[in-house]
C-alpha cells in the first residue's frame, strides 16, 4: 500500500513527480559520492534519532556509498523516548550498517554542573544535547577519516529550526533543498517503514517537545508558505489568498525566516580597513 505523505488539510501539493523524485535520488547520490571523494574520505558517519530525516540519510548514504562505509551513532539521554532511540537502532540494523549507541547523559550533566544555572534554562540546556551529538560525530569523523552527515531540510534551513554549531555542525546537507514534506515522499519512495516516514517530527530537547507545536505552525503550512512566499514569488497577500492561510502565519514563517538570518552565513568579521 502507497503511503500518503500529503495530510488532508496541506495547503499545497508540493511531491515531486515520479520522474523528479527519481532525478533528485540520483542527484543527491552524485552528491554524497562527490562529497566523500573530493574529502578524500573512507566514508560517512551520522547521528541515528529514529525520525525521519536521519532515517532518509542514513538510507540514501548507504546507496551512495554502501553499507559498510556509513557509520550510524545512536546518542540517547534522559530526554529521548525508547521507542525514538529503539526506532533509530532498528534503522541501523536493517540497513545493516555499523552503529554504536553513546548514553550523553553523564556528558551533559558535566555542562549542567559547570553552569548550574544555565541549566535550568530550557532551550539553553536542549542546546548541550544536540552540540554533544555534534562533537561526538566528528570525534567519530575525525578517528576513521570519514565526513559527516547532516540531516537538514531546506524547511528547518530557511526557518532556522536548528542549534548553530550543534546538529548545524556538519560537512554537507543532502537533503537541504527539499522540502519536510519531499523528505517524507522520498522516504516513502525508498522502502522506509510507514511509521517512521509519518512519524510526529521531534527535535527532542525537552520531554514533550515537537517541532510543530514549538514553531506554532504544522510542517505542511510552513512548507507551502515558504515555497510560496520565502522562496517564491507570491507577495503576502496573495499567498494568503492563494493558500487560504492566516496573515499571522505568514507573518510567523517570515519572522522565522529573517532572525534566523544570521545561522546561514559564516560568522562575520569587520570589512578589512585600507589603511
Ligand atoms: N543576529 C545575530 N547575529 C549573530 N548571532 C546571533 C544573532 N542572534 C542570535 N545569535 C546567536 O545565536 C544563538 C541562538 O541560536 P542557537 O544557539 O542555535 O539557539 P536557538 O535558535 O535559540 O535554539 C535552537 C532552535 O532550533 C531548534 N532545533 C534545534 C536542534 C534540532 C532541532 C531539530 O529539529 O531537531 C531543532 C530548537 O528547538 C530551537 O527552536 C544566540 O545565543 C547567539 O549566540
Ligand atoms: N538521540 C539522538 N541520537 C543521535 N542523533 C540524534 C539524536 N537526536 C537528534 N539527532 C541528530 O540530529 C538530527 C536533527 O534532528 P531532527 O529532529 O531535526 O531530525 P530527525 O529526528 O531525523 O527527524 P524529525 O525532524 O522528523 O524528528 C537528527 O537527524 C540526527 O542526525
Ligand atoms: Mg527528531
Amino acid at each position: 500500500m502507497e503511503t500518503t505523505v500529503l495530510s488532508d488539510t496541506a495547503p499545497l501539493d508540493l511531491r515531486l513527480s515520479p520522474d523528479e523524485l527519481e532525478t533528485t535520488r540520483d542527484h543527491i547520490l552524485e552528491f554524497l559520492r562527490s562529497i566523500v571523494d573530493d574529502a578524500g574520505a573512507e566514508g560517512a558517519v551520522l547521528g541515528l534519532s529514529g525520525g525521519i530525516d536521519s532515517t532518509t540519510v542514513a538510507h540514501l548514504a548507504v546507496d551512495a556509498l554502501s553499507r559498510k562505509n556509513v557509520h550510524g551513532v545512536v546518542m540517547p539521554s534522559e530526554v529521548n523516548t525508547d521507542q525514538n532511540m529503539s526506532d533509530a537502532e532498528r534503522v541501523a540494523e536493517d540497513l545493516g550498517i555499523e552503529y554504536d549507541v553513546v548514553e550523553i547523559q553523564p556528558i551533559a550533566e558535566a555542562f549542567f554542573d559547570a553552569f548550574p544555572e544555565a541549566a535550568d534554562d530550557r532551550l539553553a540546556a536542549g542546546n548541550v544535547y544536540v552540540r554533544t551529538r555534534g562533537v561526538l560525530n566528528y570525534f567519530v569523523a575525525n578517528a576513521e577519516d570519514k565526513v559527516v552527515l547532516g540531516t537538514g531540510n531546506r524547511s528547518e534551513g530557511l526557518t532556522g529550526y536548528f542549534t548553530k554549531y550543534g546538529d548545524q555542525a556538519v560537512d554537507c546537507n543532502p537533503i537541504g533543498n527539499l522540502y519536510k514534506q519531499q523528505v517524507r515522499q522520498l522516504a516513502a519512495a525508498m522502502g522506509v517503514d510507514e511509521d517512521l516516514v509519518m512519524k510526529t517530527p521531534s527535535a527532542e530537547m525537552w520531554e514533550g517537545h515537537s517541532d510543530e507545536s514549538e514553531m506554532g505552525l504544522d510542517y505542511d503550512t510552513l512548507d507551502a508558505i515558504l515555497a510560496m512566499h520565502v522562496d517564491g514569488p507570491l507577495s503576502k497577500s496573495a499567498t494568503v489568498d492563494h493558500l487560504g492561510v492566516t496573515d499571522d502565519q505568514v507573518d510567523r514563517v517570515v519572522e522565522l525566516y529573517e532572525r534566523s538570518e544570521h545561522k546561514r552565513h559564516m560568522p562575520p568579521a569587520p570589512e578589512p580597513l585600507d589603511i
